[in-house]
């Protein structure tokens, strides 16, 4: 596959990114007509361009590296109280069919002399969002990114999405929601540092 940087304009943002960008947009051709309908009708001419975009878009993470992300934003900080980033929203892909899922990641550590600079939560949890993924993977993820980063006495993770492979298809239910987590260090050892941080989450 031919693979090249292209710089992408997509949700307001301008990003340069490797990826094969007219094999896609082939595909997305073809894939219109197998569902029945006219690549060529006025109002479908620009969409296999517009989706090989939007993928490129929503499968970033794949092509994004932790050290860029986190980009130095690394401080010496005295203390060991926990610090809790909650309520950060995310847009994933389930990797079984390709729809959205999407809510929001809950991030608690206790420092060990080194603190993150606070957006990069964030940045983090989107790089491993934008990509196929199945929920428990995403927490994890995203767990040990900030432990590898950091070295903290420990991190929990707690990751709440609704899945519109269960809402628009399958089961068709559209009131469940699915809690998903990953607790390393001190969050995994005591039930109290775990207690703490799910009572932030309330
Ligand atoms: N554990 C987990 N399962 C997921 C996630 N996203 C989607 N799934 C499930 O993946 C499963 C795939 O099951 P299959 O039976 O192979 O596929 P399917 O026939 O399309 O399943 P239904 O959705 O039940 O119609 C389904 O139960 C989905 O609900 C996720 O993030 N984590
Ligand atoms: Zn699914």
């Amino acid at each position: 596959m031919e693979r090249r940087m292209v710089e992408i304009e997509e949700t307001g943002l301008s990003f340069v990114t490797e990826v094969d960008l007219e094999r896609l947009q082939a595909l997305s051709e073809e894939w219109l007509r197998l569902i029945g309908e006219d690549p060529e009708r006025e109002g479908l001419k620009k969409t296999p361009e517009r989706v090989a975009k939007a993928w490129a878009f929503l499968t970033r993470g794949y092509r994004q590296s932790l050290e860029e992300i986190v980009n130095g934003a690394i401080f010496q900080a005295e203390g060991s109280e926990m610090v809790v980033v909650k309520g950060i929203e995310f847009y994933s892909l389930c990797e079984h069919h390709m729809l959205p899922f999407f809510g929001q990641v809950h991030i608690g550590y206790i420092p060990n002399q080194k603190i993150l600079g606070l957006s990069k939560f964030a940045r983090i949890v989107d790089m491993f969002a934008r990509r196929l993924q199945v929920q428990e993977r995403l927490a994890v993820q995203i767990a040990e990114a900030i432990q590898e980063v950091l070295e903290p006495q420990g991190v929990g993770v707690v990751v709440e999405g609704v899945h519109l492979c269960m809402m628009m298809r399958g089961v068709e239910k559209q009131h469940s929601r699915t809690v998903t987590s990953a607790m390393l260090g001190v969050f995994r050892e005591s039930a109290k540092t775990r207690e703490e941080f799910l009572d932030h989450l309330k």
